[in-house]
């Protein structure tokens, strides 16, 4: 794996360090922006919402932090990895290990159950969670063995997250988690993904145009044509139970 540099005696005190990290789609007059100038460092366990318009880049940000794409320039170091210069085979070796993610929409195998959609991650990782277990992280211990149309969509997105945590992922990586989503089932999965912050303590990336989800993180960013335009801390992140919703 392509090294960054970095003091290997002392654990950094942040998972991710990007510095000016920029992603340009397309070439000449077609040439379009998406991250123009990214500085972020985010810490272990912390929970970060991304709020930002349709088309500021969130989800190119995202990409990029999880090893699907790589930044046209720019540095980003994941640990002691260097995720702007890592070559494909790295790439997927960083996502199988590190990263858990969660999508708009939870691509289960209708064929199978609960249980056997997430077990078929825990195949491949070295030191999984059992399915069962994974599935009670999120309340669905009463489920396991029911297929994804035997389920409702709040149900299943949690199988989903489910999946993208059970081989213990250092990151979690949610883009608009609730997005297909009715408000109260949309609560159910947020509650899901913040009790797993909280006692699995896996570094949380939320992106999502809904700014009542902001409250529950630690830090919220504001993007805007491909800039940060806005950053707070919450002193008190608030429970699911009781966002303003
Ligand atoms: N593969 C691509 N090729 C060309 N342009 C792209 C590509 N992906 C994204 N873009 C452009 O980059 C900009 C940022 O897109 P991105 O998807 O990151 O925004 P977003 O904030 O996630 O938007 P949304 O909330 O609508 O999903 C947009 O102008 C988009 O059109």
């Amino acid at each position: 794996m392509p090294a960054a540099s970095s003091d290997s005696s002392s654990a950094p005190e942040w998972v991710f360090q990007a510095r000016a990290l920029s992603k340009i789609y397309g070439h000449g007059e077609a040439a379009v922006h998406a991250l123009a100038g990214i500085d972020l460092a985010c810490r272990p366990g912390e929970f970060v919402v991304v709020l930002g318009a349709s088309g500021s880049g969130k989800s190119t940000l995202l990409n990029l932090l999880g090893g699907l794409d790589t930044p046209t320039s720019g540095s980003l170091i994941y640990r002691d990895w260097d995720l702007a210069h890592a070559d494909e085979s790295t790439l997927t070796d960083y996502r199988r290990h590190a990263v858990g993610f969660v999508f708009q929409f939870y691509n289960l195998i209708p064929s199978l159950t609960a249980r056997e959609n997430v077990g078929l991650i825990t195949e491949i990782a070295p030191n999984p969670l059992a399915p069962e277990d994974a599935l009670a992280l999120v309340g669905l211990s009463a489920r396991l063995d029911h297929f994804p149309a035997q389920l409702s969509g709040g149900e299943q997105q949690r199988v989903a997250i489910a999946r993208a945590i059970a081989k213990r992922p250092a990151v979690l990586l949610c883009d608009e988690p609730t997005g297909a989503l009715d408000v109260r089932t949309g609560l159910t999965v947020l509650d899901a993904i913040q009790r797993i912050n909280r006692e699995v303590g896996t570094l949380t990336m939320v992106i999502t145009h809904n700014a009542v989800i902001a409250d529950m993180a630690d830090r919220v960013l504001t993007l805007s044509d491909g800039h940060i335009t806005g950053e707070r801390r919450n002193a008190r992140p608030a429970d699911v139970a009781s966002l303003a919703w």
